[in-house]
């Protein structure tokens, strides 16, 4: 019987228990067992408002039914598209949880709803992403987000920092460890013998020859040409704005932009409520939608689950390549 994966519901005012709610109710299209997680009442409300039926058992590791909850209570109220301080403890603990069960190896791996950076941070608790607490709390020193739609699956070498701190944040060692996972795990998760990966630029035109910046000639190339010795294949860097043309993406496996905000607009524009965000370099097994609580969609049954069924199905895939690999 294949382990459960483990789905946060994230922020409780947002589209989260909405889309839990809407996928529970087509179980019959998931291969593998889930258990989200999240509070009983605030369920049984919004599934009520959308007119659906949320009849899920308790989780017990004992029973193995294809969908389970586990109750993590909140503390505050609840109310779609409202923000709460108080369930900032709420959201943080499913984390938790559902961290624990997977170095338990209780489930699969954690599928994560979104959640509300902003008002986890309003708590007094400082916040980036899951990306970041995920790294955090597996005792990882480097992880590598990437968000995969569209046929393309671009990385990213720095995630959530203000844009003014990206040129001082892309050392070379940075660069040197992320480019390292991002090839390493294209093998292991995507099978991917010889990952080829383009290299953006961080400057317009890639530094125009260092007349634009120099990051591309002082970090980036030394970077890339060391780990080609080693022999990763990798080609640039580019120019940002023209390497997202077939002719350079048709040869290639990733893309790896050096800031959020390069790569991210492209990917979603291809993709967006299909999208699937991976975190690479961890111990365990994370996938996340690729959009954000959507607090303007809570509770109205027209919120897309579409991007967390596309989530759920590489978790699947994942943790079913990590079961092979042992
Ligand atoms: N994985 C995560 O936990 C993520 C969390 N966030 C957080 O979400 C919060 C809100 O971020 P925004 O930039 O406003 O992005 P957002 O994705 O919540 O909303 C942007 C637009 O897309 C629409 N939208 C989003 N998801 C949709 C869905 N499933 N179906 C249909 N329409 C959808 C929204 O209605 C809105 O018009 C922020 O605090 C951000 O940090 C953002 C991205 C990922
Ligand atoms: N833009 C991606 C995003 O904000 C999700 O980040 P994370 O919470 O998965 O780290």
């Amino acid at each position: 019987m294949l382990k459960p994966l483990a789905i946060t519901s994230g922020e409780p005012a947002g589209i989260g228990p909405d889309l839990c709610i809407k996928i529970a109710a087509q179980n019959k299209l998931l291969q593998q067992p889930l258990v989200i997680l999240g509070d009983r009442q605030v369920f049984a409300n919004r599934a009520k408002m959308l007119g659906l039926s949320f009849d899920v058992p308790e989780w017990d590791v004992t029973k193995k039914p294809l969908i389970s909850f586990l109750h993590v209570p909140c503390a505050g109220d609840v109310r779609p598209g409202e923000l709460n301080a108080n369930n900032a403890s709420h959201v943080l603990r499913m984390l938790d949880v559902a961290i624990k069960g997977c170095l338990d190896k209780d489930f699969a791996g954690v599928v994560t709803a979104p959640v509300h950076k902003g008002v986890i941070n309003d708590a007094g608790i400082p916040f980036t992403g899951h990306t970041e607490y995920l790294a955090e709390h597996t005792d990882t020193e480097q992880v590598v987000m990437m968000l995969a739609g569209g046929g393309l699956k671009v990385a990213l070498a720095t995630t959530h920092l203000p844009l003014a701190d990206v040129s001082d944040a892309l050392t070379p060692e940075l660069l040197e460890r992320v480019l390292t996972i991002l090839n390493h795990d294209l093998k292991k998760w995507f099978g991917i013998v010889e990952p080829r990966i383009l290299v953006a630029g961080l400057n317009p035109h890639a530094g125009e020859s260092g007349h634009m910046g120099r990051e591309e000639i002082d970090v980036i190339e030394p970077v890339l040409d060391r780990l080609r010795m080693h022999g990763l294949q990798l080609i640039g860097p580019l120019p940002a704005d023209t390497l997202f043309q077939p002719k350079y993406l048709e040869s290639a496996d990733a893309v790896l932009s050096m800031f959020h905000d390069q790569g991210l607009p492209v990917l979603k524009f291809a993709s967006f409520g299909k999208g699937v965000n991976i975190t690479l370099g961890l111990p365990i097994v994370r996938t996340s939608v690729d959009h954000g609580t959507a607090l303007d969609l809570a509770g109205k049954g027209i919120a897309d689950e579409g991007s967390l069924l596309e989530a759920i199905r590489y978790a699947s895939e994942m943790a079913n390549a990590n079961r092979q690999m042992r």
